[in-house]
């Protein structure tokens, strides 16, 4: 507190009382809540979907300190819903684009960016700076490594997800009870049941909702205003009233995480988050290595010489109808791959074709629709699109739309 001959100041600057008035007014806010944001700090994993509105509203307020740990650079694709990006920015990378666009915003705080992607060996040095982390990735071992990490560093971890037309909102590992991820969490969900917004798709503002949340849940924390309670908010576009929100128990003891005996700072570096979720389905074709099956495996070329061939050949599209609506190759049929997965047989059983091709849109579906007709042990040869139809924009007709 300084004091001058009219009075007594706080070290806020001055340019500070108007940029940030309007929430010093509010009761139980104040002038000690925006001093409590200036000396804290945030860190940010994914300048993507939750992390560009999260970064927008966190640096609005005036968070001092502000992280952001992003590898991936910006995409045409990511404009619907990463709010910082833009055109201008297309190839620089997310946590760059970001900084820029939060440092015009505000010029007051500091900003770190961060190229490297977030991993086990370099996890606890980026985070240990920081007062509060949030989880704005896209992917399971991640948000292990997050929660393992934030229960090490004994920081809250703000946690978001969105899908499709749904959102989820968390804080882990707040407190002293609050439960971490891994506590309701305990096993990684199936490989089928998890899908990036590139294979499931997802509405840009419910990415907004979300994050928005998360900036929320953070600046609560910060200024005291968060009551502590953990709660999982489940947010549905579609469907009114859009919340609902589940009461969580408090942590575990027997947690393998934050639980008495749980996991040491050292031990993270040693784990292995891709193999504990279940690995990833590598694309090795695409990467020039050999197919698990011989010859199951067709690149886009290949595809185009055997549709210009006009051999007997039976041509599958296992695209969900709204992509196949959207654009799809002549000839091909549409069996949506939860149709081919509920019963494989009953599509190929009135064909009498020795030859299947099956596409998707970027080669996995179409691997899991191959296997399940190879399961069948007929003679009939089937083969699927390495990189899906985005190779064939690429490789055979650019005029082909990818998205
Ligand atoms: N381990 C990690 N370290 C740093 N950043 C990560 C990590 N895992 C995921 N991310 C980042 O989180 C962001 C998630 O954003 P979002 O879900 O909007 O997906 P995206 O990968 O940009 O989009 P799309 O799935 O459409 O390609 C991405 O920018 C991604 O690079």
């Amino acid at each position: 507190m300084e004091t001058t001959g009219h009075g007594e100041y706080p070290k806020l600057h001055l340019e500070d009382y108007p940029r940030y008035g309007r929430q010093m007014i509010l009761d139980d806010f104040g002038l000690e809540g925006q001093l409590k944001l200036q000396r804290s700090s945030v860190v940010v994993i994914g300048a993507g979907g939750l992390g560009c509105p999260a970064l927008q509203y966190l640096a609005a307020a005036g968070v001092g300190r502000i992280g952001i740990v992003d590898h991936d650079k910006v995409e045409l694709s990511n404009l619907q819903r990463q709010v910082l990006h833009n055109e201008g920015t297309i190839g620089v990378h997310k946590s760059v684009s970001a900084a820029d666009a939060i440092h015009k915003l505000n010029s007051r705080i500091q900003i770190d960016a961060v190229t490297d992607p977030l991993h086990s060996s370099n996890a606890v040095a980026l985070l240990q700076p920081y007062d509060v982390i949030l989880d704005c990735t896209d992917n399971a071992p991640t948000r292990y490594l997050l929660s393992d990490t934030a229960v090490s560093l004994g920081k809250p971890l703000v946690s978001g997800a969105a899908q499709k037309f749904e959102g989820q909102l968390c804080v882990y590992n707040l407190g002293e009870d609050g439960p971490c991820y891994r506590c309701i969490f305990p096993n990684p969900p199936a490989m089928e049941m998890v899908g990036t917004c590139e294979e499931t798709g997802v509405l840009g503002a419910v990415t907004g909702v979300v994050g928005t949340m998360q900036a929320l849940e953070a600046i609560k924390i910060i200024t005291g205003l968060h009551d502590g309670k953990a709660s999982l908010l489940l947010f549905s576009a579609l469907t009114m009233p859009f919340f609902r929100s589940i009461k969580l128990r408090a942590k575990k003891p027997t947690c393998t995480s934050c639980g008495e005996g749980g996991m040491k700072l050292g031990a993270i570096e040693e784990t292995d988050y891709v193999a504990f979720c279940g690995g990833l389905r590598p694309n090795w074709e695409e990467r020039g290595l050999s197919a698990g099956h011989p010859g199951s495996r067709i690149r886009a070329q290949e595809l185009k010489t055997a549709l210009e061939s006009g051999t007997k050949v039976t041509l599958i599209d296992v695209r969900p109808r709204t992509e196949f609506g959207i654009c799809r190759l002549p000839g091909f049929k549409n069996i949506p791959l939860t149709q081919v997965l509920a019963n494989p047989a009953s599509h190929l059983s009135e064909d009498k074709n020795s030859r299947v091709l099956v596409v998707c849109r970027l080669g996995n579906d179409s691997q899991i629709a191959a296997d399940a007709f190879r399961d069948l042990g007929s003679n009939i040869i089937v083969q699927d699109l390495i990189g899906g139809l985005r190779a064939w924009s690429r490789d055979v007709d650019p005029h082909f739309p990818i998205y």
